[in-house]
């Protein structure tokens, strides 16, 4: 078999050829289209031809033309075959899907090379298709995550990046407080909702975060799992044939659908949700919140009302499905690791002495911070990574990486490391807290942390939500740890375990576990009266 360049080659030439036999006769317009095409492609492959000959081609599955992989990359779980191809092929390989480079990487080193020591180039997004102007290039300013590296991302980040360490310091921790009593009392009355409570109090502290609105976190859960839709690869069918989202409007019902049922709706939604703010400032009764941030005190950093409602919005949309997906997982692993599980109960009393953790205790818990960190590894919620994009050609290792290339930081893959995580597959809270473990780090009254972890991102993009995540998932989970007790269901007839899956998810970019049955009973009658006093008493004080 003729190399691909080669045969791209000898059909130019002969296309150049057949152009000038063509123009010897009458069809001359004809004959220079095709002249010039034919000049393109033999262009194109001499390019490639003089770049194969200096650099070392990247590896990576054998690619077919113009589709690349397209055909074998299931929609679902797709981070499985990357991580199969990665086996096969190596850490750095290269694939592509219709025309689209994928640098897939899952070593942590040559990430950290690349995205982090070269950010600078390295910190681009790929745009992401079914989205009207996803990177912001025409100043759309609506999605700060997705952004290109443009001045809207660049004052955006700065902005969200301030907003959020400001209310760490002042009062976002009383709204986890507050919230996680909440989540407590309803799993007492709820039991079989644990993983609907978990992702309502997420989504409920970030819309007291952006609007003080937490009654709207139905909808804004609701809102934040259609985005999540629109841009995953298991999405909208436009996100893999993408030349269909190319189809003129009126005949084009992807777009549509996008526009009417999708952006439109929501953005309306996050602007009325803005004014609301507004509104309470103007009557006085407004408390704080990213937007009154805005309106009352700092507006240098945004250009705009619109702009500040779009970052406001978007911010309270990441906190979500993000923050849900460990926090799902945190139930998951424990109920598979009991021994883990009664551990952190039993830490939780000695340090806590009957009551329950708060951030304060955080020091003196490394075992549930080693618990929550490790759920975190086995199960990332994200784990195909965020995609970053290049923007100059770049030459690394003898590699030529040219400009536009998609990189994806493999999540499922680094933390499966083995050289860093030994027993890789298997569930080790112990590798944060044991001395001989690679990822063992003292002092145990501030490591384990999840600040710095890999699905965190990289470089010049990682989350900013970070710091945030953490408080929550550890008063979350602590709560639970501390209140109550986990176990299988059996079933009523047969007797049999229900079983939890592991493995069973949807494939969205972030993704939660499927629905799952478990039993979560208060620790004891005394526990239960417990929760119930904290729930009156935060709600009293709410109420002052
Ligand atoms: C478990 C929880 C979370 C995980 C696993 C997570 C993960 C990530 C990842 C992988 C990225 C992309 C990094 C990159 O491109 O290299 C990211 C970006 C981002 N995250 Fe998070 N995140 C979480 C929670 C949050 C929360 C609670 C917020 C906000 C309130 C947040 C806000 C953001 C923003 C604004 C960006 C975009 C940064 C940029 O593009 O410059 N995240 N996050």
């Amino acid at each position: 078999m003729f190399p691909q360049h080669e045969r791209i080659r000898f059909v130019g030439v002969r296309l150049i050829n057949a152009a000038w036999a063509i123009r010897e006769s009458q069809h001359a317009i004809e004959a220079d289209k095709a002249i010039l095409f034919g000049t393109q492609v033999f262009v194109q492959s001499a390019k490639r031809w003089a770049l194969d000959s200096k650099y070392i081609p990247i590896p990576g599955p054998t690619q077919l033309p113009f589709i690349g992989r397209i055909h074998d990359l299931p929609r679902e779980y797709a981070w499985l075959k990357f991580k199969e191809w990665s086996d096969k092929h190596g850490p750095m390989y290269l694939t592509s899907m219709l025309g689209t480079k994928l640098l897939v990487l899952s070593d942590e080193s040559i990430v950290e090379d690349l995205l982090v020591k070269r950010g600078k180039i390295y910190s681009d997004r790929p745009s992401m298709r079914s989205l009207v102007d996803s990177k912001s290039t025409h100043g759309s300013m609506e999605y700060l995550p997705l952004m290109g590296k443009n001045q809207y991302w660049a004052r955006q980040r700065k902005w969200a990046h301030l907003s959020i360490s400001k209310s760490t310091k002042a009062e976002y921790h009383g709204v986890m407080d507050y919230e996680v009593k909440r989540m407590l009392f309803k799993l007492t009355e709820q039991p079989d909702e644990p993983q609907f409570l978990l992702e309502d109090m997420a989504s409920r502290i970030m819309c007291t975060l952006a609007w003080d609105q937490p009654e709207v976190s139905r909808k804004n859960t609701i809102d934040a799992r259609d985005l999540l839709h629109q841009i995953s690869p298991c999405g909208p069918i436009t996100n893999v044939l993408t030349p269909l989202w190319h189809l003129p409007f009126w005949i084009n019902p992807w777009k549509k659908a996008e526009k009417y049922e999708r952006h439109d709706p929501l953005h309306a939604w996050q602007t009325e949700r803005f004014n609301d703010v507004k509104l309470k400032i103007a009557k006085g009764t407004s408390r704080p919140s990213w937007a009154r941030r805005f309106l009352e005190q700092d507006q240098s950093g945004l250009s705009s009302e619109k702009e500040a409602a779009s970052c406001v919005g978007m911010l309270a949309l990441m906190g979500v499905l993000t923050v849900g997906g460990p926090l799902q997982y945190f139930l998951v692993s424990m109920v598979h690791h009991p021994e883990w599980f009664k551990k952190c109960q039993q830490e939780i009393d000695e340090v806590c002495k009957g009551r329950m953790p708060t951030l304060q205790d955080s020091p003196r818990l490394p075992i549930l911070r080693a618990c929550i960190k490790e759920t975190i590894r086995w199960r990332p919620n994200i784990p195909t990574g965020v995609g970053h994009e290049v923007m100059e050609d770049d030459v690394y290792n003898g590699h030529f990486i040219p400009k536009g290339t998609r990189i994806l930081p493999l999540e499922w893959a680094i933390l499966r490391q083995e050289s860093k995580y030994p027993d890789a597959w298997n569930f080790h809270p112990e590798r944060f807290l044991e001395p001989g473990w690679p990822t063992y780090r003292e002092p145990l009254t501030q490591y384990p942390t999840i600040k710095g972890m890999s699905p965190f991102g990289w470089g010049q993009r990682t989350c900013i939500g970070v710091g945030l995540t953490e408080d929550e998932v550890f008063m979350g989970c602590g709560g639970i740890a501390w209140g109550f007790d986990i176990g299988f269901k059996y079933d009523e007839q047969t007797g049999e375990k229900i079983d939890v899956p592991t493995d069973k998810s949807n494939s969205l970019l972030i993704i939660r576990p499927d629905k799952f049955e478990m039993s979560i009973l208060p620790r004891s009658k005394e526990r239960r009266l417990a929760i119930e006093e904290l729930w009156h008493e935060a709600l009293d004080a709410q109420v002052e």
